[in-house]
């Protein structure tokens, strides 16, 4: 039995009716490849004076990027691996057995492909996800090792991310309470992304561009390359660092910031030849929070991270896409 989504009967007619369309997402072409500002979080704990400069470090990578790399993270690397392992043995299941409704007895919709719902080449991305709220993490079924080492993988990434979260919040004078009052271990979510091979690499993405809609997003990938961010109007490669975790700001950061820190949109272009894993930490507040900037004027109207998800939803069923927070604007 197959383990792949029906990726090409799905797209078959895009493919076939767009051939000759001018604007093809063209992900082929050489990008430059930057290492990401590099954060040493083990300069937190040398003194009062590197634990300012390494903060400091973090909130204009969060102003100027969007995006940076943390090195000495207390995540152990075995763990890592063992969620890598996890991660590939529960893809290799039959796709007929990934998409029942209640695989491993999460959600419906926990696991997700491409873009069923796709109407042109810019929204399509030849990848899968196990895309797992936290809240239902007792529930799942142990499959070999996989949710014992979410619940051990899950525990340390929300320790992590709020740690970051309350850093940043630093810079700006957020109270310092605000993530622990907010964000609860089971209100983040973890997907877990597979990239198979894709036959046509210059005709779509891994993963269309998007933002994430969290505070933050902790990222752990290996070291087969393909995330893209979008810097100064152009797209650019992350390099892989094996040692370091990626961390992005997300819509709900750049709302409370009132857009000083960014969240920007990146992507995962396809690769002909090597699959791909990667499992992303999204660190969100509980869905009655409701989100207003730390500052005046403020750029964005107050939402509630419900509002925020059922726009999205709304949006992505209309058009295929996310429209996100210029939705907010005020
Ligand atoms: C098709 C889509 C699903 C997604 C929104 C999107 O248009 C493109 C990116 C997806 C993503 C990735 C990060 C978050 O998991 C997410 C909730 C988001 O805001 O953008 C998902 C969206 C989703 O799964 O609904
Ligand atoms: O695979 C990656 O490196 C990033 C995935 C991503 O952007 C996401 O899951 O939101
Ligand atoms: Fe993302």
């Amino acid at each position: 039995m197959a383990i792949e989504p029906p990726f090409f009967e799905k797209y078959k007619a895009i493919l076939q009716s767009s051939a000759n369309e001018k604007e093809k997402p063209s992900t082929v072409e050489g990008f430059e490849e930057l290492e990401l500002p590099l954060i040493d979080l083990s300069h937190l704990n040398l003194g009062p004076l590197e634990r300012q400069e390494c903060i400091e470090k973090m909130g204009q990578a969060a102003i100027e990027w969007g995006f940076f790399q943390i090195v000495n993270h207390a995540v152990p690397d075995e763990l890592l691996n063992r969620l890598k392992q996890e991660q590939i043995k529960v893809f290799q299941q039959p796709f007929d057995k990934k998409s029942e409704n209640n695989f491993l007895n999460l959600s419906v919709q926990s696991y997700r492909w491409g873009n069923p719902l796709a109407t042109s080449l810019r929204n399509l991305s030849w990848s899968e996800a196990l895309h797992i709220s936290l809240k239902d993490i007792s529930k799942m079924d142990e499959y070999n090792k996989l949710r014992s080492t979410i619940e051990e993988y899950a525990e340390k990434a929300n320790f992590l991310a709020q740690r970051l979260a309350e850093y940043l919040a630093q810079n700006l004078g957020i109270k310092a309470n605000y993530f622990q009052e907010n964000c609860s271990p089971s209100s983040s979510s973890l997907r877990m992304n597979r990239y198979p091979p894709c036959p046509y690499p210059s005709m779509m993405f891994g993963i269309i561009p998007h933002t994430d809609t969290d505070f933050l997003t902790i990222v752990s990938q290996d070291q087969v390359g393909g995330l893209q961010l979008k810097r100064n109007g152009r797209w650019v490669s992350v390099k892989p660092n094996p040692k370091a975790l990626v961390v992005n700001i997300g819509d709900f950061y750049q709302a409370l910031s009132n857009g000083v820190y960014k969240s920007i949109t990146h992507r995962v272009i396809a690769n002909q030849e090597t699959e791909r894993y990667s499992a992303a930490y999204f660190y969100c507040p509980t869905y009655e929070t409701v989100i207003e900037s730390c500052s005046k004027p403020s750029l964005y109207k107050k939402f509630s991270f419900k509002e925020y998800r059922e726009q999205i939803q709304k949006d992505v069923k209309a058009t295929g896409d996310k429209v996100g927070l210029s939705r907010f604007l005020l």
